[in-house]
C-alpha cells in the first residue's frame, strides 16, 4: 500500500517535526498505531484537500459514497471504518507530488494542480499521476488578468514585464510559449525551454490579485470562477492558461487496483446521482412518443400502464440543469402529475 512521509500525525501543519513519520519500506508507524489505534499497513491511501475550496465538496463525496470514517480532532489521517483504506488530508497543492511519487494511492485535487505539478522541471518531476474521473465541481479558470485601466491588453505585451502568480510553472510554460512564438520559432505546440525566459514570473502563495494595485506586478496569472475577485481588484482576463475542475487521480501503480476501482464505481455513482434527478409523470398514450422524444431517459424511460384506459406513467432520468425546462415541455404536450425526486445514487 501507499505510504507517507512528511505528513503530519498532529497540529494540522504539513512536515511537522517530532511526529512519528511512516516510512518507505519499513511501514513502521508505532505513533500512529498509538493514536489511530492500528496500522496503516494494509490500507489503500487517499488523499483529500485539507482546507479551501474543494474540501467540504470532497467530504460529502465521501459520506454520499458510504466511506465512513472518524477524523481526530487535528489529525491529518483518518482511517476509514468500514474499507481497508486511510484518507490523508493534505493540501490541495501538494497531492500530486504524494500521488505521483506513489506515496499515496488515491487523491482528489483541482485538474489546475496537476497540471501545475506536471509541468516542473526534471529535479521535481514525478512518475505522473492518472486522471480517473472528473468530478464536475471545483470549475474554474487559470486565467492571465491585468489592470482594467492599464494599457496593456494582449498577453504579449507583458513579455519581459513582471508577472505575479502561485501557479509558477504553468505561468513560465505559458510565457515560454508566447515569447518563442514573439520570436518566431517554431514551437510544434510546445517552447523548446532553451532560450532564457524573458518575462519576471514571482511566486506569492495567496492573494495574487493584490499584486498589480501594490506595484509588484504588470499582469497576474490567477483563478477565476464567478470573476468576482478579479472585478473587486480592478483587474479584466485576457487569456486562459488552463480550465480546471475537481479530479480524482491515482498513482501510476496503486497497490491494490480492486479496491481503486471500488471506490472509484461509488463516486462515480454519487457524481452520476448529483447529474441527473428522476422524473415521473402521467399521459395519454396518443401523446407518449413527443413526452418520449422530451425525456429520453439515460438510456431509455420506463413506461407502465395505469388502471386508467389509454393512460401510461413514465419515469426517466433528466440532467438536473435542464429540469424546468423539460417539465414546462411537458406540460405543454399534455402530461400531468409531474413529479421530480432527487437521486441518491447510482450506479
Ligand atoms: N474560486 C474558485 N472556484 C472554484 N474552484 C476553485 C476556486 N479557487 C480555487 N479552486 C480550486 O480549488 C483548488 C484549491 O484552491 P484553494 O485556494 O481552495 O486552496 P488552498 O489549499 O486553500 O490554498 P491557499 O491556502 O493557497 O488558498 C484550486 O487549485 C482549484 O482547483
Ligand atoms: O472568481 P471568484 O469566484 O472570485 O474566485 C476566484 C478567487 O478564488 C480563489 O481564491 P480564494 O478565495 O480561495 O483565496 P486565496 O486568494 O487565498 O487563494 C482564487 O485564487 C481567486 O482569488
Amino acid at each position: 500500500m501507499g505510504s507517507i512521509e512528511g505528513v503530519n500525525g498532529v497540529n494540522g501543519v504539513n512536515g511537522v517535526s517530532g511526529v512519528q513519520k511512516a516510512r518507505s519500506g519499513s511501514r513502521s508507524l508505532p505513533f500512529l498505531t498509538d493514536v489511530l489505534g492500528n496500522s496503516l499497513n494494509d490500507r489503500l491511501l487517499f488523499a483529500v484537500p485539507k482546507k479551501g475550496r474543494l474540501h467540504q465538496a470532497c467530504l460529502d463525496l465521501l459520506l454520499g459514497s458510504d466511506i465512513q470514517f472518524h477524523r481526530h480532532s487535528r489529525l491529518d489521517i483518518a482511517l476509514v471504518k468500514n474499507l481497508p483504506l486511510a484518507l490523508v488530508f493534505l493540501p490541495a497543492a501538494d497531492i500530486p507530488t504524494f500521488v505521483g511519487e506513489g506515496r499515496v494511492d488515491l487523491g482528489i485535487t483541482g485538474r489546475d494542480q496537476v497540471a501545475e505539478h506536471e509541468s516542473v522541471t526534471p529535479s521535481t518531476a514525478t512518475t505522473g499521476v492518472v486522471e480517473i474521473l472528473d468530478l464536475g465541481f471545483g470549475k474554474c479558470s487559470l486565467q492571465v488578468q491585468v489592470p482594467q485601466k492599464g494599457a496593456i491588453t494582449r498577453p504579449e505585451e507583458l513579455i519581459g514585464r513582471n508577472v505575479v502568480t502561485s501557479f509558477t510553472n504553468l505561468a513560465e510554460q505559458y510565457f515560454r510559449k508566447l515569447e518563442a512564438e514573439q520570436a518566431g520559432e517554431a514551437t510544434n505546440g510546445e517552447a523548446n525551454g532553451k532560450a532564457p525566459l524573458k518575462t519576471n514570473i514571482k511566486f506569492v502563495g495567496g492573494s495574487v490579485e493584490a499584486a498589480c494595485a501594490l506595484g509588484v506586478a504588470d499582469g497576474i496569472v490567477d483563478l477565476v470562477e464567478s470573476g468576482e475577485t478579479m472585478r473587486a481588484a480592478g483587474l479584466t482576463a485576457i487569456s486562459t492558461v488552463v480550465d480546471s475542475s475537481a479530479i480524482l487521480i491515482k498513482s501510476k501503480h496503486p497497490s491494490d487496483l480492486k479496491l481503486v476501482d471500488l471506490i472509484t464505481a461509488r463516486i462515480n455513482g454519487v457524481i452520476t446521482a448529483q447529474k441527473y434527478v428522476l422524473c415521473t409523470y402521467n399521459i395519454h398514450r396518443a401523446k407518449l412518443d413527443a413526452a418520449r422524444q422530451i425525456t429520453p431517459g439515460k438510456r431509455a424511460p420506463t413506461v407502465t400502464s395505469l388502471e386508467e384506459e389509454d393512460w401510461v406513467a413514465v419515469q426517466a432520468m433528466v440532467g438536473s440543469k435542464q429540469v424546468a425546462v423539460v417539465m414546462d415541455k411537458l406540460t405543454a404536450v399534455g402530461a400531468e402529475d409531474i413529479l421530480v425526486m432527487k437521486i441518491e445514487n447510482a450506479r
